[in-house]
Parts: structure tokens; sequence; C-alpha cells
């Protein structure tokens, strides 16, 4: 039976840092004990310093959180995780894929959304999700394989499924002790705070279910990205529904980048779980961190406290885009002189105290992300009395705005500045590659820009972006530019070629590697299960055993393991059960011109430009926006080639 970790509001607020159990000294550099008086929890107080030992009034020891016998207390059966987005789904597959032994049920409100998640069309696109999903989803054939002279023959016993998809939100909340709430956080458009303040509608809403139907003790995990005190929010929801019940909150941070989502899940750098120091909150961060820990290493989990661990999934997407600006603002530079951004950030990169990555110039971060929760950042600080504070991050937006601003108007002044009569091909409308998410793409400001000079055409080509996910996008200019009318200036399209044929210019707005002319690349070519983690065997990841006597099915891992640092052995495909057919009725088999929901799609076959070449009119303009394209080979083939960050844009 389910036991509540502690009812008692005494005992449950006792802390002594001082006393505590130590942590052992091969934990990670995060596993330090923190220490935050539950009387300094409140709205306003300022959290103490993690690893700061504190004079206490509490003496009763906290459980290690990093202990797993700290979790046995806390036996967690079901999980609800709340939202099936980019972030729920994958998140909610990969830990189903690893805790074979937890039901692991994904609700959404949306109907559409859950049927493609049942289906054999995901909803998204991710390298690697599909095996996933299909194998905890549907579960895992029995394998006899030749064993060593040793062993003999073995078996990899069946799995059973443990990943469900759902819409009964209430059902599913009722019988789990753990809630994992994924849902949206977008930025305000209305109200006090519009443009800046997070919409905290969809997780009032997602909390709201769970306090009036939640088991008591069921555990809330905050996976979606809020502001800094969002856990008092909670805490406050369920105090006024369940009055003295108490229902710890964690914050869980999620860090995946769209794209490599998989791989970020399967290897994660960190994972970062906050919670109150009260002994309610260890039990449950200890219980989450037991679910982490049957496929991360321990030392890669780090308990802090709940507000930092908030607070710190803005600052590091604050921080990620900030590079991402300083080096647009290098590149305007770049352009009114004789120096490449590309070189200079080589150079940069090579310094280990700055390192290579997020230095790539070009049209800006897009995404749903990086420009809300900087947006959110700003005005938590002007919440906070600190407009100093707020101006500097702000400034990271208003370069990310210039740079795909003067890109689009270098674009029409190369065009004579006019559009009128012209045709614009845009390559690659994704925020980024290896995605087929559109919201807030760098292209549509660029559209919107072009837009407004009245040119004769705009088509859009993205190998994973569907038509229907450009156009809703698109729809914002609907008013001013009827962009969905038939005869309207918009068309989206399902070859490059088609898109670039009688072009006045080529605009490349993603960094999809098909669009490179440089030498052959192999980074983008789908990722398998190998690939994304090089730390177990397909019977470590399916959790099966050889010798189907010692079979753990349905049984957690004891101790919790690490993964190995050997090699994967291939062909964990041959586990995957038959997938059923789809309904004669399938729209997504029978659009031909399916492009956003199909993980077969070809993203890796480069596009053969010098055909392209023929195809455009003189003089042939390609306007490079990621630094994609080999300017000596474009330039060879005949294209008048600007890229961004290099002097020839000006
Ligand atoms: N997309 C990313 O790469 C990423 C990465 C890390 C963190 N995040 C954060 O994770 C959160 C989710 O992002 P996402 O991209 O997955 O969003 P999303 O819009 O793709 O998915 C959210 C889902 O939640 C559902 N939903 C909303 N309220 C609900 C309710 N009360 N009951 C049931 N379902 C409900 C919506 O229908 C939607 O399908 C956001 O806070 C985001 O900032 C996103
Ligand atoms: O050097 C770079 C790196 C990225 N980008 C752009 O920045 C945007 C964001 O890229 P990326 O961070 O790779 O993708 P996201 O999926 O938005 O992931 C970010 O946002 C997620 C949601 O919060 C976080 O979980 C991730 O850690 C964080 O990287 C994209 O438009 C990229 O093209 C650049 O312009 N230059």
């Amino acid at each position: 039976m389910y036991q509540t970790p502690s009812l008692g509001r005494s005992d449950d607020s006792a802390v002594d840092s001082s006393s505590g159990p130590g942590t052992p000294s091969d934990m990670s550099m995060f596993a330090q004990a923190y220490s935050i008086p539950a009387d300094a929890m409140d709205m306003g107080a300022l959290p103490e310093r993690v690893g700061t030992p504190q004079p206490s009034r509490y003496h009763t020891a906290l459980p290690d959180i990093l202990h797993p016998e700290t979790a046995s207390n806390v036996p967690i059966r079901t999980i609800c995780c709340i939202g099936a987005g980019y972030v729920g789904g994958p998140t909610a597959a990969v830990i189903a894929l690893h805790n074979p032994h937890i039901r692991v049920v994904v609700v959404d409100r949306d109907q559409g959304r859950i049927d493609a998640w049942k289906s054999r069309h995901l909803p998204i696109h991710e390298p690697g999700l599909e095996d996933v999903v299909r194998i905890a989803r549907d579960g895992a054939a029995e394998v006899r394989r030749r064993g060593d002279s040793a062993t003999g023959e073995a078996i990899d016993a069946a799995r059973q499924p443990n990943l469900f998809f759902s819409t009964a939100c209430i059902a599913t909340i009722k019988e789990a002790d753990m809630c994992l709430i994924s849902v949206n956080t977008p930025t305000k458009t209305r109200g006090v705070g519009a443009g800046r303040a997070t919409d905290m509608a969809a997780l009032e809403g997602a909390c709201r279910d769970i306090a009036m139907h939640a088991k008591a003790g069921c555990i809330l995990v905050e996976k979606s990205t809020v502001p800094c005190k969002t856990g008092q929010l909670i805490k406050d929801i369920m105090e006024a529904h369940r009055p003295g019940v108490v229902f710890p909150v964690l914050s869980n941070p999620e860090f995946l980048s769209e794209g490599t989502a998989i791989r970020d899940l399967m290897q994660p750098d960190r994972v970062v779980i906050g919670c109150e120091s009260t002994i309610s909150g260890h039990r449950a961060a200890a219980a989450l961190a037991n679910l982490y820990a049957a496929w991360v290493p321990r030392s890669r989990i780090a308990p802090i406290g709940i507000w930092s661990s908030e607070l710190c999934k803005l600052a590091a997407n604050a921080m990620l885009a900030q590079r991402i600006s300083s080096i647009n603002s290098i590149s305007a530079i770049c352009e009114r002189t004789d120096a490449d951004v590309g070189e200079i950030a080589k150079s940069i990169g090579l310094d280990p105290r700055i390192g290579p990555q997020f230095l790539k110039a070009g049209l800006g971060f897009g995404g749903s992300c990086f420009r809300k929760d900087i947006a959110s950042l700003t005005y938590l600080a002007e919440s906070l009395g600190l407009p100093e504070v707020a101006a500097y991050w702000q400034q990271v937006l208003t370069m990310n705005d210039f740079q795909r601003d003067r890109f689009a108007r270098h674009v029409i002044a190369s065009l004579n500045n006019s559009l009128r009569g012209k045709k614009i091909a845009i390559l690659g409308y994704a925020f980024k590659k290896n995605t087929g998410d559109a919201r807030e793409s760098p292209a549509l400001d660029v559209i919107r820009i072009l837009l407004e000079e009245g040119p004769k055409s705009i088509t859009i080509y993205d190998p994973l972006c569907s038509e229907a996910d450009i156009r809703r996008e698109l729809s914002v200019l609907e008013r001013e530019y009827a962009v969905s009318m038939p005869d309207g200036p918009v068309r989206v399209v399902s070859d490059p070629y088609t898109a670039c044929t009688d072009s006045n210019a080529v605009l490349i707005l993603a960094d999809w590697d098909m669009f490179k002319n440089s030498k052959p690349f192999t980074s983008s070519k789908p990722v398998t299960m190998a690939e994304t983690y090089d730390g177990a065997t397909p019977t470590d990841i399916l959790h099966l055993t050889p010798n189907p006597k010692r079979a753990t099915i349905n049984k957690p891992p004891t101790p919790p393991r690490t993964p190995k640092l050997s090699p994967l052995s291939p062909d964990l495909t041959t586990r995957l059960l038959p997938e059923p057919p789809c309904p004669a009725d399938c729209v997504v088999c029978r659009s031909s011109s399916t492009t956003g929901t199909s993980a077969k799609t070809d993203t890796t076959t480069p596009i053969d430009w010098a055909h392209i070449s023929k195809t455009v009119r003189e003089p042939r303009w390609v306007f490079d926006g990621r630094g994609v394209l080999d300017a000596r080979a474009m330039v060879g083939m005949g294209f008048r080639l600007e890229t961004l960050g290099r002097a020839s844009m000006y």
C-alpha cells in the first residue's frame, strides 16, 4: 500500500543540515547538503546558499536524497505525465523505457495529439524517439540467442508495455503516485505583464486537477519551465483545495534540446532536482532521483533547493542565448570590416574558458524557449525591483531581433529595394535543424519584413515542418497579407527544387545539413538507439535478463545501475513487435505531401546546388542566414552568395 510520506506538519518542517547525514564523498559536486529553514521558504525570503552549513533550530536529520534507501519510503508505481508535448512525450517515454516496473501514463486534453502518440505517426519528430516509444508503449518480443559454451542458449524475455497515452486526465491523476507537470508555459499575450510574464493558465489548470483528484501524498514535479517561486503557487493551490494534506512539490527542469531530445534524455549532463528542506521534500526528491538512477549515474543527479532549481532553468537558457547574441553582435562588426565571424568563433572557442558551443552566428535564436524564458527573467527582475538586471537581459533579445531585421533588409536592398514581381525561395522554416517544430522560427520575422515589400511570391520548403504548422505560424500575418488565400503570396512546397525554380533570391533560414554544399556530412544521419545510449547493452535497456529464471521484469532494478561504458550491441530492433497497421482512412498515410510527422523523411541527402543554379534567375542570389554554405563552391557554380557575418554582406 502506498504510504503518505509525512502528514505531520511539525516533523515535516524539521531541518538540520549540520546534523544530517553527510553526502558520501563519491557523490557529485552537486550532492551537498543544503539547508533552508522551513519558515524561510515563504515568498520573498532569501534562500540560503547551497552547501553552507547553517546554524539550525531544528534537530531532525533529513534523509539523504541520493541514497537509494531513502526512496524506499515512497514507492512509485504509477506516474501521470500531464502534457504530451515536446517535453512530456519524450521524457515519459524514456522514464518508462528504463523503469519497466512503473506504469507511465501521458495525458493531454488534445485528442489529436494523444491519437498520434498511440499511432505509427508520432506527433513530433525526434531522432531515436520512435524506437523508445515502440519498446515502452508496445512491449518487446522474446528473443533466443546463442550464449557462450558456459551459458548455452539464453532467452531475452518479453517485455510488457508500460507507457500509455490517454485523454482521461482525471482518472489517471487519481491513480498516480507522482504527477509530472509538462504543460506549456508561454508568454502572456494580454493583461498585466503581456509580452514578458509567463502565462500560468495551463499550469494552474493542471495543478487544480491534481489538487482536486490526486491521492494524498502524490508527488508533484514541475517539468515545465516556470518563474522562480512557482512552487509556492502550486502549494497554495493544493492547500486551498486540500487543506492540511502534504503534497510534496519538486522542481525538475528539463534541459533537452529539440532535435537531440532522446540523446539528451538518455545521457543528460545533469538532472537537477529541486526540493524543500523537509523530510517529505527529501523523500520525494529521493523517489524521483531513483527513477533517473535507473539509467543516469547518481553523480549526475543534482539535488538543490527548489527556488534555485526553478531559477537555474531560466538562467541556463538566458546564458546560452546570451552567447548567441554576443557572437551575433560580433557578426555585425565583421560585415563592416574584412573579418569573418566563423573564423572568430573558431578561434575564441579554442579558449577552454569560452568553449566552442553556441557560438554559431546567424539569424539568432528561435524556438519556443529562449525568447519566452528571457522575457520571463526580465519580468521577474523588474518585479523584484531590479531594472538594471532586466535591461541587461533585455539586450539579448534586442540583439536577436536586430539580426533577422538587418538580414531581411539586406536582402531587399540587394534586390534593388523592391520585391514587386519577384519570387523569393525560402529553404528551411524550422527554428533549427532536425526538428519539425515551427514555433518561434526566425523565418517568421524575415518573412514579415519581406512581405512589406509586396513580393510576387514567397515559396517555402522545409524537410520536416508540415504545411499546416507553417501556416499556423504565419496566420499572425493574415490580416495584413492574406497569406492563407489560394492566390496569396505564400506557398509551401514539398521539394526544394520547386521552391527555387524561377526565384530571384534563395534564402537559407534553417541550418539543415541537406542545404550544405561542403564536404560530405554525417552528423544528422538518423540517430539510432545504439547511438543515443552508449552505456549499456540492449538487455540493460530493456531490463531483461538472459536467464529467464532470473527475469526481473516488473521489478525495480536493485541496486539501481549506472550505464557501463561498453559499446552498445546493435540490433535492438529485432525485439520490436510489429506495429499495428494504420486504419484505412489514416490521413497521414493518405497524404503524399506529409512532411511534418514522418520520422522517415530524408533530411540528409544534400540538395543539388548545381541543378538549382540552372533554374534560378540571374544574378542567382543566395542569402545564407545560417552560415551553412561554402562560398567558394557556390561562386564556382555561378551563384552570388551573401552570408551573415562576412564582409560581402555590405
Ligand atoms: N520544447 C522544448 O524543447 C522544451 C525543453 C525544455 C523545457 N520546456 C518547457 O516544458 C514545457 C512544455 O513544453 P512543450 O514544448 O512540451 O509544450 P507543448 O505545447 O508541446 O506541450 C504541452 C502540452 O500540454 C497540454 N496541456 C496543457 N494544459 C493541460 C492540462 N491541464 N491537462 C492536460 N494537458 C494539458 C497541451 O495540450 C500540450 O499538448 C514548457 O514549460 C517549456 O518551456 C520545453
Ligand atoms: O550557436 C548557436 C546555437 C543555437 N542557435 C540557435 O538557437 C536556437 C535554439 O537552439 P537550441 O538551444 O539548440 O535548441 P532548443 O531546443 O531551443 O533548446 C534550448 O531550449 C530548451 C528549452 O528550454 C532547453 O531545454 C535547451 O537546453 C536549450 O538549448 C535555434 O534557433 C538555433 O538555431 C544559434 O543561432 N547559434
